[in-house]
């Protein structure tokens, strides 16, 4: 198979979707790459790094969708890119269809097999190709946070970890997965004062275990997230229904009862977001105001550190890519985990999730598969 690489160009997007150690690996099982020149520059890999790990170069994005069988890419195609995509094709990315209507429309055109990172499972239930990017942006939601409470950033102008005869920061994450895991350890192992909030209490459970005490748990209520969010300094919105729209879980009129200069990170953007006042929005200017509390909702968080995100992430995609590119449709077919991961396929929508959230029908996976 000819499997393509074509350069990210979301705002600030600096990650690749093949590393030249992964090229090798593709090469060594007998596939064709080929990489858009300069794609790998924001991780430091230039043309000859890829050429000497046996990738060809194309000169333009356009050659990349042209000629190859399968598109490897990190970041949903911009409208740019979809139009390039066709029926026979498979791309492997991360989409965040349920927020996204055109996108999702432009696919279903294109007639591509669209599989997305997001949705594909493994045998203990997690999400293993959105989990890397997942464990990146909770770490990084308290550094973008810890940034935003700043004064000069408008915030309140607190220090998390406060210091001897003051009080440290209050933190409260919504959504005790895997952001949710990362966020609290950055914010605990900074001094903060942290409080988890999750609606499975298996998972909270865990989580108290991992931290023996040091963070406080919570049920998640309306009642729970009121209190947690009116005296926190700094919440993480880090929900996920896999596939579906994030629920709204904060909602504009909450705002009011928050304290003037608290922060916001909405990691759960890409898939809408759970604070009903979040839009998304980019590393170029990645914070509004609304009733006096600060929003950071970066769609594409792990960008902006591309050489732990590009490599963390080639480490999760690789495998399911190699069986794509080695057993094209078939290994959809074979292997319900990474079926799971199917979304589009020819024009039919293939995730339960998505169609409900858009409001078209869904076709079972294997069904679209075998028509
Ligand atoms: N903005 C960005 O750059 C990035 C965003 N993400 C997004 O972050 C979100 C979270 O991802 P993960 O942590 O990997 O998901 P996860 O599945 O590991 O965790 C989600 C958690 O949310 C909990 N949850 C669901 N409904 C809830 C509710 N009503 N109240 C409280 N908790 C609830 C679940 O029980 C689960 O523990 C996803 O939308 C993901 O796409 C991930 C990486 C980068
Ligand atoms: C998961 C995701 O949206 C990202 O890594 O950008
Ligand atoms: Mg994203």
């Amino acid at each position: 198979m000819r499997v393509g690489c074509p350069k990210e160009i979301k705002n600030h997007e600096y990650r690749v979707g093949l590393t030249p150690g992964s090229v090798r690996e593709y090469v060594a099982h007998g596939h064709e790459v080929l990489v858009e020149t300069g794609a790998g520059a924001g991780i430091g890999a230039d043309d000859n790094a890829y050429r000497a790990a046996g990738a060809h170069i194309a000169k333009t994005a356009e050659e990349v969708f042209t000629r190859s069988d399968m598109i490897v890419k990190v970041k949903e195609p911009q409208p740019h890119e979809w139009v390039q995509l066709r029926d026979s094709q498979i791309l492997y990315t991360y989409l965040h269809l349920a927020p996204d209507p055109d996108q999702t429309k432009g696919l279903m055109a294109s007639g591509v097999t669209a599989v997305a990172y997001e949705t594909v499972t493994d045998e203990r239930g997690g999400l293993p190709l959105l989990a890397p990017m997942s464990e990146v942006a909770g770490r990084l939601a308290i550094q973008a946070g810890a940034t935003a409470l700043q004064k000069a950033h408008g915030g309140r102008g607190v220090l998390l970890g406060g210091v001897p005869g003051v009080l440290p920061g209050k933190v409260a994450v919504i959504g005790g997965g895997v952001v949710g895991l990362h966020a609290a350890r950055m914010a605990a192992g900074l001094g903060a004062d942290v409080s988890i909030i999750d609606r499975s209490i298996p998972r909270l459970r865990q989580l108290d275990d991992i931290f023996g005490g040091r963070v406080h748990t919570r049920y998640s209520t309306v009642e729970a997230l009121e209190e947690e969010c009116f005296s926190a300094d700094l919440i993480i919105g880090a929900v996920l229904i896999p596939g579906a729209a994030a629920p709204k879980l904060v909602s504009r009129e909450m705002l009011s009862g928050m304290k003037k200069g608290a922060v916001l990170v909405d990691v759960a953007i890409d898939q809408g977001g759970c604070f009903e006042t979040s839009h998304a929005t980019t590393h170029a200017d990645p914070t509004y105001e609304v009733d006096g509390i600060i929003h950071y909702c970066v769609a594409n968080m792990p960008g902006a550190v591309p050489v732990t995100s590009a490599h963390a992430l080639n480490n999760a995609t690789l495998h399911y890519g190699l069986a794509l590119a080695n057993r094209g449709l078939k290994a959809l077919a074979d292997e319900p985990h990474l079926r799971n991961g199917l979304n589009i396929h020819r024009g039919r929508i293939t995730n339960r999730a998505v169609a409900e959230a858009l409001g078209y029908e869904v076709t079972e996976a294997k069904s679209a598969l075998a028509a």
